[in-house]
């Protein structure tokens, strides 16, 4: 667990060894073609996409780009306009069908964890257990709070408890009716940092446990790889790729998606002799035919500045020390905006300001522009 990384006063947590999980029969869940709108506007457009049994598909993309109301959707909190829904196959929401959320057996995670203030944790834990007997449903939030590493503090209310207890006893007690798919929205957004970190290892390992599916909302790109099995990109309201963290990092089917992932230079740039031309000289291969106009996005971490005279030649007129790296803001002839570079600190001595800049190709993206593009 990692909460075993930080000491029991840093985390506020009694290290003990916790039950292994109780199993969920995992289930897939597929949008089908879903849309939704709010009054005339447009939220969610053709959506399809489906989470395996038992895998964790995180749902990315910038704030109002429509990931809640999947999620709302998927819970059956909001019917979609159209499109289907479905559950291991079997139709949940679609134009003649809809099973209410308590039939579909998915739990939901809030963002703000939604404990209840007045019940103590037990309580809280046994909320969602109203269909089994009293000492049933206590034996399980018991069971549900032992898996969680916070059986000893079952008789303590939630404000007793640190921000990274009060998440385990949500997930707790989303976990506790042994749902097949559980949703979670930004599960982590109200934990600090350095707390983020265990929190999320901790969760990743009881979801393995549970072998739940799992479906999780986040902003962060970062967030998403460390998570998800896979991802699934979505902006205003589409998807835009769904993959692994390594193919949406690797092969970005857009700007947006390269953006998202990677801090970019972005650069205009024409296909020449099957090489990309841009104002800073050839940085790929291509085979487009000449005269292709593309979009070139440099990620930072590729640009290399040192004295070496394979490259082109820049000023250094900005540098920003960040720790294990430095950020660099580099001019550089025959370009309106100058280039950014993240390299390891220490690299580049601190009074130098003319250095050349050399591009490692891996770190290089093009993208074909569309007629709309130019
Ligand atoms: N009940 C509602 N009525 C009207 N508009 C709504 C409603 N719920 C959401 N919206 C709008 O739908 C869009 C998508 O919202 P949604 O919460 O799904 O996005 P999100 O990607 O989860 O964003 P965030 O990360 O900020 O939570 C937003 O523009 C939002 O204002």
């Amino acid at each position: 667990m990692g909460a075993e990384s930080l000491s029991e006063a840093q985390t506020g947590d009694h290290a003990r060894p916790r039950t292994s999980a109780g199993v969920s029969f995992a289930a897939s869940l597929a949008f089908e073609d879903v849309s939704h709108r709010f009054g005339s506007t447009e939220i969610l457009s053709g959506i399809s996409l489906a989470a395996k049994p038992g895998e964790i598909l995180c749902l990315l993309g910038p704030s109002g780009s429509g990931k809640t109301t999947m999620l709302r959707i998927a819970a059956g909190i909001e019917r979609q306009m159209a499109g289907r829904l479905l559950l291991n196959g079997r139709e949940i929401a679609g134009p003649n069908v809809f099973v209410t959320p308590e039939k579909r057996g998915v739990g939901l995670m809030f963002q703000d964890f939604a404990l209840f203030p007045h019940m103590n944790i037990l309580d809280n834990v046994r909320f969602g257990l109203n269909a089994l007997s009293v000492t049933a449903a206590k034996r399980e939030a018991m069971a549900a709070l032992e898996r969680v590493g916070l059986d000893h503090a079952a008789r303590n209310y939630p404000h007793m408890l640190s921000g990274g207890e009060q998440q385990r006893v949500a997930l707790a007690r989303a976990l506790s009716p042994r749902p097949s798919v559980l949703l979670m929205d930004e599960p982590f957004s109200g934990l600090d940092s350095r707390l983020k970190d265990v929190v999320r290892t901790d969760t990743l390992q009881i979801l393995r446990e549970s072998r739940a599916t799992a479906i999780i909302v986040t902003h962060d790109a970062e967030e998403a790889m460390r998570l998800g099995d896979r991802i699934a990109l979505i902006k205003d309201g589409r998807l835009v790729q769904i993959g692994t963290a390594a193919e949406l990092y690797g092969r970005p089917a857009s700007l947006f998606a390269a953006g998202f992932f990677s801090e970019l230079n972005v650069l205009d740039g024409e296909v020449r002799s099957g090489r990309v031309v841009t104002p800073i000289g050839p940085v790929a291969d291509s085979p487009s035919s000449d005269g292709t106009c593309v979009t070139v996005a440099l990620r930072l971490t590729g640009l290399r500045l040192d004295e070496t005279d394979r490259g082109v030649e820049g000023r250094i007129v900005a540098r920003r020390f960040l720790g294990g790296v430095e950020l660099f803001t580099v001019a550089v002839e025959g370009l309106d905006q100058p280039l950014r570079s993240r390299m390891r600190a220490g690299l580049v001595s601190e009074n130098r300001r003319d250095v050349v800049v050399s591009i490692d190709p891996r770190d290089v993206i093009v993208f074909e522009k569309t007629p709309e593009d130019r």
